[in-house]
């Protein structure tokens, strides 16, 4: 009905009025609590689902040395949700589109375009996690990062997995625990170099790049 409406839309119109703050002040953004503990489940479900059925392959050209002990990279699957038994993955991406959308014009100098599928990514235990890089170093087109996590009662110092961003010219370093239903958006191009430190329990995420 119109009120229900009306409050979703109040809603996104506040958050996005903060992700364009943080974004022109910052560089990036957290926001926790984006869908709420059903909706973040629902996903959640969803992801493992798709993790459990294999459909995950290696994200990163890790070397898989010779060694016994392989190396433990994440594994990644695309969707734009429209696939079986993702319609939950697809309401979280007309979400965040729903709040970009808001934002137009308003982030930077970007007029966003358009979007990558979402990348469903898993870091199992014991994995290696990724190392220092920028998402968008060469100018392909790429200017928002958005990372959505679902890692129920996470804690970085017993379960690894910190995502440490060092931003441009700043001394400080952002140290993002991926905690379940938080939203983290920043600049993909080398204002933002970050990391995934090695995980020690299976970390999931769900990640979308915005074009301008
Ligand atoms: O999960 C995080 O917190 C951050 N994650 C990343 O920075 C990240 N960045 N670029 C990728 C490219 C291919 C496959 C996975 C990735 C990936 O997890
Ligand atoms: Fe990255």
């Amino acid at each position: 009905n119109s009120t229900y409406l009306s409050v979703v839309e109040a809603r996104n119109k506040v958050l996005s009025d903060y992700i364009i703050k943080c974004l022109n002040s910052y560089g990036l953004c957290v926001f926790d609590n984006f869908l709420g503990e059903s909706k973040g489940t629902d996903i959640l479900n969803e992801v493992q689902k798709l993790y459990n059925t294999g459909k995950l392959t290696s994200g990163q050209l890790v070397n898989t040395l010779s060694s016994k002990d392989e190396v433990r990279g994440d594994v990644i699957t695309w969707v734009d949700g429209s696939e079986k038994g993702c319609s939950n993955i697809h309401s979280l991406i007309s979400s965040i589109d729903a709040i970009l959308l808001n934002c137009q014009n308003c982030l930077g100098h970007y007029k966003i375009k358009g979007r990558s599928k979402a990348m469903v990514a898993v870091y199992p235990a014991n994995s290696t996690g990724f190392l220092r890089h920028v998402d968008n170093p060469s100018g392909d087109g790429r200017c928002v990062t958005c990372i959505y996590y679902l890692n129920k009662n996470w804690n970085s110092k017993t379960d690894g997995g910190l995502l440490r961003i060092f931003p441009e010219g700043n001394s400080r370093v952002a140290n993002v625990e991926p905690k379940f239903d938080r939203i983290l958006f920043f600049w993909s191009d080398r204002r933002n170099p970050h990391e995934v430190l090695p995980s020690f329990r299976e970390r999931y995420a769900v990640t979308v790049w915005y074009f301008d």
